[in-house]
């Protein structure tokens, strides 16, 4: 079976990213390639880093109307991503519309509440509640907008796996027991994601600053 660990690679340069992809690309499960190395690179460098031959997690979190999101979704087709997020909080209209336009083989993951938000943030913004109630709702939503999973912290995964048992949950900022939180708020270990429901683990600095990633992504591994 392929490990559940993929690899943030959170950099916008296309040589950096190929070179720490292939130190790890025995010991994680698949490649999230983000905002910054999309800007930067664009299609060219996700058909690059799909050479690895590890799945691509393209995390581009699209937030707007439905029309200009769906129509993101269809541009983003010939890439064939293993996942595509979109947020939750763009509404069901937005979720149902992404689905619809996505390739048989992309899965639809919303996300939630940021893993960098804790309640007071929550309440910067005007969302009352915790962070708990606010994933549980949006997880709820979700699921009856037709999406594959969502993107949650560690400290949720359990409460939304109650409400949606099949669903393929996405969890980051998890840190080992040891590790620095950085700007990440709501983190557990990778252990107690997975034994709490995650599908998959996102890890990015843990592994991508270590003076030997691929002794990171195993350390990380032998823990789950
Ligand atoms: O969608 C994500 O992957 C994501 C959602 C979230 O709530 N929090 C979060 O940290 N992420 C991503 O997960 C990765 C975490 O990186 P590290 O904090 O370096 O392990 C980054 O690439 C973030 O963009």
């Amino acid at each position: 079976m392929s490990s559940p660990l993929y690899l943030a690679i959170d950099t916008p340069q296309l040589d950096s990213a190929l070179a720490l992809a292939q130190k790890v690309r025995h010991h994680v499960g698949g490649l999230k390639l983000g905002l910054e190395f999309f800007c930067a690179n664009g299609h060219h460098g996700v058909h690059e880093m799909a050479k690895i031959g590890l799945p691509i997690f393209l995390d581009l979190k699209l937030h707007d109307i439905p029309n200009t999101v769906a129509k993101a979704v269809q541009a983003l087709r010939p890439l064939e991503p293993a996942i595509l997020t979109v947020h939750a909080a763009g509404g069901r209209a937005m979720m149902e519309e992404a689905k619809a336009v996505a390739g048989l083989n992309t899965k639809v993951v919303a996300v939630t509440v940021l893993t960098s938000l804790d309640a007071p943030d929550l309440d910067d913004i005007g969302v009352g509640g915790t962070p708990h109630d606010q994933v549980v709702r949006l997880a709820a939503l979700a699921r009856q907008s037709g999406l594959d999973g969502i993107v949650c912290s560690g400290q949720e995964v359990k409460a939304a796996r109650k409400v949606w048992p099949g669903g393929f949950f996405v969890v980051p900022g998890v840190r080992p027991a040891d590790g620095k939180a950085g700007d990440q708020k709501r983190i557990v270990t990778p252990a107690q994601a997975m034994g709490d429901g995650a599908s998959i683990l996102v890890v990015g600095r843990p592994i991508s600053q270590s003076p030997d990633p691929d002794l990171a992504a195993r350390a990380i591994e032998a823990t789950l």
